[in-house]
């Protein structure tokens, strides 16, 4: 079976967020299962593309609007990712450092997207099943479907993945020219709200579409910054699909970027030795709970509410607690808890910026995770920790809801809270101290972590099953 995965990011090539690592491991282990997945996103001008060997499979020349865009597909060449992986090139829009933000970033994804339709299109290839990630691709169903260009491609079925209902990719009517030669009779399915809209489009158009976890499925129709009544009709083409980890990237005993490895046997020792030197790195001390925070500072994770509960949990409890927190984002928070390293610095560091390798070492030197979530359509943070005995602080949302149960539960091993409010985040907060000195409790409750499975083979399966149902004849 014969997949494209087209997203605009991927892991270890290019990554912002969840997407690329859901990008970078579920098409390997879809082929390990006997699939043909690759990828399909952008070219851009980072380490990975000068620390690897490429080939141009195809030029060509297309148009937007009336801009005349030459472009090359290049394939990696070795297929060392587990996935066959394509970039797409085009001189002057897609060849720069950036994955987003740029004055032209909507020019740039719609000539993404159409470069990918003119190659398999012109190059004769009869793809089983196209999977589009997020709004970036949100138009390929559409186009598909409704240009006369692609007529070939017509009878493909696509599946489109929501990795973050928040952002839709929304313009203008104007540039409708961008579009090529697509049937006007059509252009009701791009719209939503007045404009054109690639994530609302994809939800219209695509033969069915997948959420990141069940919950998420369920909130979208309450919660999708203006797409809710959207998602109430079109429910019953979505699914969820609670996302998974790779296991061979996050595996505590050979992680390259942890100073010490460890088992469910020396979990103890082990996660001491990586707090040690996390903590000796941020001036912090080994003995107290470390609660380490790690994301985008943006609302939709709560982070707003990070410098005022921090504050009122180190007033709450002395001492007693130490904070770290790895992340960049809205300006005034990071402000606010720079300010709170300075006001408490032997009980609270921050990190702003991103690094992979010290996102590794948090999760395997902390004691607790803390993602109090506005929306979360999955959540992977959460799964690392839990995968390196970290106990996850969670609000009961999205994927948080589907994957942490509250250690006072049967079976349990996190701390879920429902709403989010400084109020809410202190109390889980106690309850974390709490749970810190009862040092038994603590060693269950991280030996029961390190037995979950939250690996990609049952929710890779669950991928292919979905596109079997679409491709009945395999
Ligand atoms: N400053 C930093 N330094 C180093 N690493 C950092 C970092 N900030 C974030 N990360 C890393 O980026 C990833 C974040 O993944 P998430 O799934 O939690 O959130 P995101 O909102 O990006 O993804 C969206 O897509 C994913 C995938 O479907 C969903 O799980 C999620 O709910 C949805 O919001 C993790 O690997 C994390 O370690």
């Amino acid at each position: 079976m014969r997949i494209f995965h087209l997203s605009a990011e991927c892991y270890p090539i290019a990554k912002v967020g969840g997407l690329a690592d859901v990008v970078g491991a579920l098409p390997k282990y879809q082929n390990e299962a006997g699939l043909n997945a690759a990828v399909v996103m952008p070219f851009y001008n980072r380490k990975f593309v000068h620390e690897n060997e490429f080939e141009v499979v195809f030029q060509g020349a297309t148009l937007l609007g009336t801009r005349r865009l030459y472009f090359e597909i290049l394939k990696e060449k070795t297929d060392k990712l587990g996935f066959e992986l394509f970039l797409v090139k085009i001189p002057g829009l897609l060849d720069r450092e950036n994955i987003y933000s740029y004055p032209d970033e909507k020019e740039q994804f719609i000539a993404f997207q159409i470069c990918f339709l003119d190659w398999i299109n012109w190059s004769g290839q009869t793809p089983d099943l196209i999977h589009c990630h997020d709004h970036h691709s949100g138009l390929v169903p559409f186009m598909m479907y409704h240009s006369n260009l692609y007529r070939r491609l017509a009878h493909i079925p696509t599946v489109f993945t929501i990795h973050n209902g928040q952002y839709h990719g929304a313009f203008g009517w104007d540039n409708l020219d961008y579009l090529p030669d697509i049937d006007f009779y059509k252009t009701g399915l791009l719209e939503w709200n007045g404009g054109i809209n690639p994530l609302a489009s994809a939800v219209k158009c695509c033969w069915k579409f997948t959420t990141v976890s069940p919950s998420y499925l369920q909130e979208l129709s309450t919660n999708s910054n203006g797409l809710e009544y959207l998602f109430y009709v079109e429910r019953f083409k979505g699914s969820g699909i609670v996302n998974g980890i790779d296991t061979e990237v996050w595996n505590s005993q050979t992680d390259p970027m942890l100073p010490e490895h460890f088992t469910a046997a020396t979990i103890a020792k082990g996660k001491q030795k990586n707090k040690q030197i996390l903590c000796d790195k941020f001036n912090l001390s080994a003995d107290k709970p470390l609660i380490a925070f790690i994301g985008r500072l943006v609302t939709e994770k709560g982070s707003d509410l990070l410098p005022a509960a921090i504050e009122r949990s180190l007033t709450k409890h002395g001492d007693k607690v130490n904070f770290l927190i790895l992340g960049a984002g809205d300006t005034a928070t990071e402000l606010a808890l720079q300010q709170l390293k300075t006001l408490y610095p032997q009980n609270c560091n921050v990190f702003i910026g991103y690094d992979e390798a010290l996102a590794h070492l948090i999760y395997a030197g902390a004691d607790f995770l803390l993602m109090p979530s506005r929306v979360e359509p999955c959540g992977l943070n959460q799964l690392y920790a839990i995968r390196y005995a970290t106990v996850p602080i969670v609000r009961s949302t999205g994927g948080l809801k589907d994957t942490v149960i509250d250690f006072g539960e049967e079976g349990g091993y996190g701390i879920r809270f429902n709403n989010v409010s400084v109020e809410d985040i202190t109390a889980s907060v106690a309850r974390a101290v709490e749970l810190y000195a009862d040092s038994k409790k603590m060693l269950q409750l991280r030996k029961r972590m390190m037995g979950l499975d939250f690996s990609w083979y049952r929710s890779a399966k669950e991928y292919i099953e979905l596109y079997q149902s679409l491709i009945p004849k395999i």
